[in-house]
This record gives C-alpha cells, sequence and structure tokens, in this order.
C-alpha cells in the first residue's frame, strides 16, 4: 500500500531526513501530499505559455568579424529578457551528456548516501544536499532535491566535493568560466567600463556548482519544481536536460511579447542557457534585468539541471558603476555588503523579484 505522507511525518522524512522529494515518489506516491500544493496563482499552466523563440547566441562568433553583431544580441538579450541561450560555447557537449548522467546517477544513490552531505551535518561547508528551496519558511514546497558544491580552489573541491560527481563538475565549471568572462566583459564594455579585469573578477569571484533533481509528480498542475525568483549573483551558467519546463517572465512590452507573460525556455541539444543574476541588474543600475523564472515538474521523467552560479565575495561592496550612475542621473540602488544581501535572498521563500528591494532606493 502508497504509504500516507501527513504534514509532521513528511517533513521529518523528507526534510529531517533527507529522503529528499525523490525518496518520498520512490516510496510509491499516488498523489501530492498537501504540504506541496502551490496556491492556485503559483501554479504553472503548460497551455498558457509560449516557447521562447530566440535562437541561440554563436559565440564562436565572437572573436571573429562579427564580434560586434554577436555583442549586440547579448546585450539586447541582457536588458530585455534577462534569459539567453548559447552554442560553441566552449563547453564540449559529450562532457554536457555526462554531466546529465552523472546527475542522474548521483540522486540514485541510496538517501543514506546523499544525506551525508545534508546541511546540518555535512562533514564540509562547501557541500549542501537538501531539498527544496528554505523548506522551514516557505508556505508550499518545491518538488526538488539538489547538492551544492561551492568552489575555492581544485584541491579543495577535489578534496571534499562528493567522489561521485566531483571530476564532471570541476571540468564543468572550468571549461566554462572563460566563455562566462567573456559575456561578463561584453556587458560591461557596453556600460562603458574599459576592458578590465579587476571589476570582472569581483563579479565572477565566487563560484556554485548545483545539480537539481526534480522527481517525477503525480499531478504537476498542483506543483512547482522551483518557484518564482530571480538568482542573487551575477551570471547563471544553466544545463537543462532536454525534458523542458523553464518558464521565464516577460519584463517588457515588445512586439512579440507581452510584459507578464511565461514563455519557456525551450531545451536546445548542446545548448547552455545563461541567466543575468541581480548583481548583473544593480551595477547596471537597473538596465539588464535579473530573470523571474520558475520551474515545471512533469508526470512523465525526471528532469536534471545543472547551474553554475557566479557572484562576488561576501565581503564585496556592491553598487551601481559610477559611470552608469552619471549618465543616469540617479542611481536606482544603493550600495551594500554582499554578505547583506545574502542573508536576506537566503533568509526568505522565493517571491519573485523581491530580493532586489533589499537594494532598491526608494522601493514600493
Ligand atoms: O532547473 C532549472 O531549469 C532552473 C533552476 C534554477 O532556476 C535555479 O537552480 O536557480
Ligand atoms: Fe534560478
Amino acid at each position: 500500500m502508497a504509504p500516507s505522507f501527513d504534514d509532521a511525518n513528511l517533513f521529518n522524512f523528507v526534510v529531517r531526513d533527507g529522503n529528499g522529494v525523490k525518496g518520498m515518489v520512490d516510496a510509491g506516491l499516488s498523489k501530492v501530499p498537501r504540504a506541496y500544493l502551490q496556491p492556485p496563482q503559483e501554479r504553472i499552466d503548460k497551455d498558457a505559455a509560449r516557447k521562447h523563440g530566440q535562437p541561440p547566441i554563436d559565440l564562436s562568433k565572437l572573436d571573429g568579424p562579427k564580434h560586434d553583431q554577436v555583442a549586440e544580441q547579448i546585450v539586447r538579450a541582457a536588458e530585455s529578457l534577462g534569459f539567453f541561450q548559447v552554442v560553441n560555447h566552449g563547453v564540449p557537449v559529450e562532457l554536457l551528456e555526462s554531466l546529465k548522467d552523472t546527475a542522474h546517477d548521483f540522486f540514485s544513490m541510496s538517501p543514506e548516501k546523499k544525506a551525508v552531505y545534508r546541511t546540518e551535518v555535512s562533514p564540509t561547508p562547501l557541500v549542501k544536499y537538501g531539498t527544496s528551496f528554505m523548506p522551514q519558511k516557505e508556505k508550499a514546497l518545491e518538488w526538488k532535491d539538489y547538492i551544492s558544491m561551492q568552489y575555492t580552489n581544485d584541491d579543495e573541491a577535489l578534496q571534499h566535493w562528493p567522489a561521485e560527481i566531483k571530476k564532471v563538475s570541476l571540468e564543468y565549471l572550468r571549461t566554462s568560466m572563460s566563455m562566462v568572462r567573456k559575456l561578463l566583459q561584453v556587458l560591461l564594455e557596453n556600460l562603458g567600463v574599459k576592458p578590465d579585469d579587476s571589476i570582472t573578477d569581483v563579479l565572477l569571484d565566487k563560484k556554485m556548482v548545483n545539480m537539481n533533481f526534480y522527481p517525477t509528480c503525480p499531478s504537476p498542475d498542483l506543483t512547482v519544481g522551483v518557484g518564482r525568483h530571480s538568482d542573487m549573483g551575477t551570471l547563471t551558467i544553466l544545463l537543462q536536460d532536454g525534458i523542458g519546463g523553464l518558464y521565464v517572465k516577460i519584463e517588457e512590452d515588445s512586439e512579440f511579447e507581452k510584459k507578464g507573460e511565461w514563455v519557456e525556455i525551450p531545451p536546445v541539444p548542446g545548448a547552455l542557457v545563461i541567466n543575468v543574476g541581480d548583481m548583473i541588474q544593480i551595477i547596471s543600475n537597473g538596465k539588464y534585468k535579473s530573470a523571474e523564472h520558475r520551474v515545471r515538474t512533469t508526470s512523465t521523467k525526471s528532469r536534471v539541471s545543472i547551474p553554475i552560479f557566479t557572484m562576488p565575495n561576501a565581503t564585496a561592496k556592491i553598487a551601481p558603476l559610477p559611470q552608469v550612475v552619471e549618465k543616469d542621473g540617479q542611481a536606482l540602488y544603493r550600495e551594500f555588503v554582499l554578505a547583506d544581501y545574502m542573508k536576506n535572498f537566503f533568509g526568505n521563500a522565493h517571491d519573485g523579484k523581491k530580493s532586489l528591494d533589499f537594494a532598491t532606493i526608494n522601493a514600493a
């Protein structure tokens, strides 16, 4: 007989004991437990969303005679949707395939093996395994398990990251970073920043590789894999598999799209998804948009995604760039220390782009 999960024993089983959503689904679940039921306004209507039609940007052309056109595509995407896809990005396509396989293998391991990395007991502060985003703070839980690996240096990663996933994850990070650096330089140059590595270094100082696992869900219409949020950092690089379910909110009316509408970022084989985080919105004084996004679950196949989050160091002071403020006539965001921004971001459940209010001058 399928087990029944009432609210108290569900929280203990899934969150406290580290079984995750995967453990709950594996126990034989026919119905979504109450703790996962999203309020109607947060549910994702698959049929209402269109696919974002923008073709991926070919980054191999960034170093050739088409540099200016490609740079323009990157800038335009960052100014409007805050999301774009890239191909010829320098990360080997075979590596992307093995990352997805490795993520599936990792989450297929026994709960006991994964639960050693639960935040409360992890042998290292660099690695965290968990479920949902902020289970203690959320009104409805997210249908997702994850493992998060913070990067300090290669030696520590090889020593502390889980043995089963460290090699591919490190290779993914290593092969992605020169692309990320180039993208950021394009965005900064367009703001009038001289190609100067010191700002790039500050903005890309910290890196984290996550693996997200979204088990199959009996009623995808009632749940979310990840609720509405923007990423807090600089740029996020995201590898998604072929299943789909990543939705982004349109920020501004345009010829083709309406403000407030959700579009799906369709899986493109071999492509990586790039999204603009809160820090880029802030330093650009709002010119670039950190994208509000969310993830739908499916009933047919479990989905994996593998983001790399980049961000400044916790001690960094962040504010809109002076040359942008000078041009704009006023700063939309105040200066803050990143650690304080993070405390606010990770201290609350996902709530769209509310995280930016922390730094917004005259936030409503
Ligand atoms: O799974 C995805 O496609 C996106 C995940 C995400 O938004 C995140 O981990 O911040
Ligand atoms: Fe995200």
